[in-house]
């Protein structure tokens, strides 16, 4: 039995959606925490009509099984979910369940709320105490906090770290990060990789003048080495035509992928890693003391390079250099590097690989595209400034609209800090909710005409009627633990579609291709682009 509770709830709001500049309506609740609520399991909105809270046990979702709970619905063969199919999972779920949808008794691991209600995300975000707890990576956590405690001690980083620890972290880095500044600089270091990059594709044509068929490694390539020169001060030689796959640059591309890659099976299936060393768990491990071992190497050498630089103003030091300056330990810029690159390899060249894939199968946008970049940059070689960047307005809204449409990162996630009511249901804290935005950023509820592919409606002159709920679609998440890297991941994307698209045309001419997870959400199957000189 729950205790009876009593509240009031906000009426609709109308109100403009600041995001896409076109009006969304949005309603809001009141959170319910245990302590402050009265008793009562009636809930009595402002339009004074009443609906019963309704207890943590009566949200539906799978059956538990005794002993395995629904962990054996993730397992291979026997379960009926595909572990490395979520997005799939995550629209079953909604389809046979609706909007909210609980998965309990995973073995080894809180509950998981599925939520597919944008007002009621907006709601769990925007209550979010000043240290949010984002449910990921347990994997990472026994390895910074446990088996690797010698070289992480209190400093754990801001990726699977939380509580005040994380704070303190992210407190430190997030303004050099983040600040406008800084991200400017790096224009012309990621316009010169690009230029390699591109040369680099012009000389990997084949007879048909297309791409190989492991081209998505080569986007891969490229994001390192854009992230190496921003978190490890170095060109790491990723551009380099005949890379041999013991190379370092391959080594770090592959421990990124392995150790992102594995997550979902660490944390959903069995956790049997938990409690010896499973194959899985002992490369897991591996990978992560390689990305140790680099990037100690790298801000060392970073560390000496600044002992000998005369430097007459802070502006001349690069992101790195900075925080070497400002802090005392070096293990601060080793740490804060670590986690850059461990998580922004994987996730950008995704991101690129889906974005490239959708531009090359519609070619009347890409026209489009190339019109913009034409009158933006009339000569294709002139080197490229923020101000052009921020006249790149199509640009911008065909990657937001990819990123809507087939969200790369598939879903966000928050761990409850105290109870709350979500749709007339008490949860308890501590219980994982997902905000699966793959789902949300295609609900004709929240985005109008969801299934049309339409850059425009989010540039404000051109959007008409059309309206996005600010919260179905964020792809670098919300509040104070957004995306660590979104600026220098939008300037990526744009400087590489600016300089593809301004000089060449990219074809896909084969069988379309399916999406899928492997950890983010892109095209599954060979990208052999065919590249066009106009
Ligand atoms: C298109 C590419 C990317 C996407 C879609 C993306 C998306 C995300 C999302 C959804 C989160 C969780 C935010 C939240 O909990 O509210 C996140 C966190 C993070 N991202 Fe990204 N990301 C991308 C690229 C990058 C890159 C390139 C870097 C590094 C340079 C990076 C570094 C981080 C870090 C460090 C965090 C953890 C922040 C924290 O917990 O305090 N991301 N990202």
């Amino acid at each position: 039995m729950f205790s009876k509770l009593l509240y009031r709830k906000r009426t609709l709001i109308a109100r403009k959606c600041t995001q896409a500049k076109c009006h969304a309506l949005s309603k809001q609740t009141l959170r319910l925490s245990s302590s402050s609520a009265p008793p009562g399991n009636i809930l009595i909105q402002e339009d004074e009509t009443v609906q019963h809270v309704k207890p943590y046990s009566e949200i539906p979702g799978p059956r538990a099984i005794p002993i395995l709970g629904n962990t054996w619905r993730v397992m291979p063969i026997i379960g009926q979910y595909d572990i490395s199919d979520t997005a799939k999972v995550s629209f079953e779920l909604h389809r046979e369940y609706g909007k909210i949808v609980k998965l309990s008794n995973l073995v080894g691991r809180p509950d998981l709320l599925f939520l597919y209600d944008a007002d009621e995300i907006e709601k769990v975000y925007r209550q979010e105490s000043v240290t949010p707890f984002r449910p990921s990576m347990p994997c990472l956590v026994k390895y910074k906090g446990d088996v690797r405690k010698d070289f992480f001690g209190t400093l754990g980083g801001v990726v699977g770290v939380h509580g005040e620890p994380w704070k303190k972290f992210r407190t430190t880095v997030q303004k050099p990060i983040l600040q406008v500044q800084t991200v400017k600089k790096y224009i012309e270091p990621i316009e010169d990789v690009t230029k390699d990059f591109i040369s680099k594709m012009l000389a990997m044509k084949d007879e048909n003048g297309e791409m190989p068929s492991d081209f998505d490694n080569e986007i891969h390539k490229w994001a390192l080495e854009c992230i190496g020169r921003v978190a490890l001060d170095t060109r790491l030689g990723c551009m380099d035509p005949h890379l041999p796959p013991d190379s370092e640059p391959q080594k770090i591309i592959d421990a990124a992928k392995y150790a992102l890659r594995n997550i979902a099976i660490m944390e959903l299936r069995f956790p049997f890693w938990r409690y010896f060393p499973t194959t899985l768990w002992t490369r897991y491990v591996a990978n992560m003391d390689y990305f140790v071992e680099i990037c100690t190497k790298y801000i060392y050498a970073a560390m000496e390079r600044l002992k000998n630089k005369v430097v007459k103003d802070e502006k001349e030091l690069s992101l790195i250099e900075r925080i070497l300056a400002s802090e005392k330990d070096p293990k601060i810029a080793t740490i804060f590097a670590l986690d850059l690159i461990l998580v922004g390899i994987d996730t950008i060249s995704m991101a690129v690989c889906s974005i490239l894939y959708q531009l090359a199968t519609r070619q009347e946008q890409q026209e489009k595209l190339h019109e913009e970049l034409k009158q933006v940059l009339p000569d294709p070689n002139e080197p490229l400034t923020a101000k052009k960047l921020d006249e790149m307005v199509f640009l911008k809204a065909f990657v937001k609209e990819v990123f809507r449409m087939y969200s790369t990162v598939i879903g966000n996630g928050r761990t409850l800090q105290e109870d709350t009511i979500l749709l007339g249901y008490k949860v308890p804290k501590g219980v994982q909710v997902v905000f699966p935005t793959v789902v949300t950023g295609n609900m004709e509820e929240y985005i109008s005409e969801a299934h049309k592919f339409y850059p425009e409606r989010w540039i404000k002159e051109k959007c008409g009627n059309h309206y996005v709920h600010p919260f179905a679609s964020l792809p670098y998440g919300y509040g104070a633990r957004m995306c660590l890297g979104r600026r220098f991941a939008d300037l990526e994307i744009q400087v590489l579609l600016a300089k593809i698209f301004r000089s060449y045309k990219l074809e896909f001419n084969h069988k379309p291709l399916d999406y899928k997870v492997t950890f983010m959400y892109a095209p599954d199957g060979e990208l052999t682009f065919k590249m066009i000189d106009r």
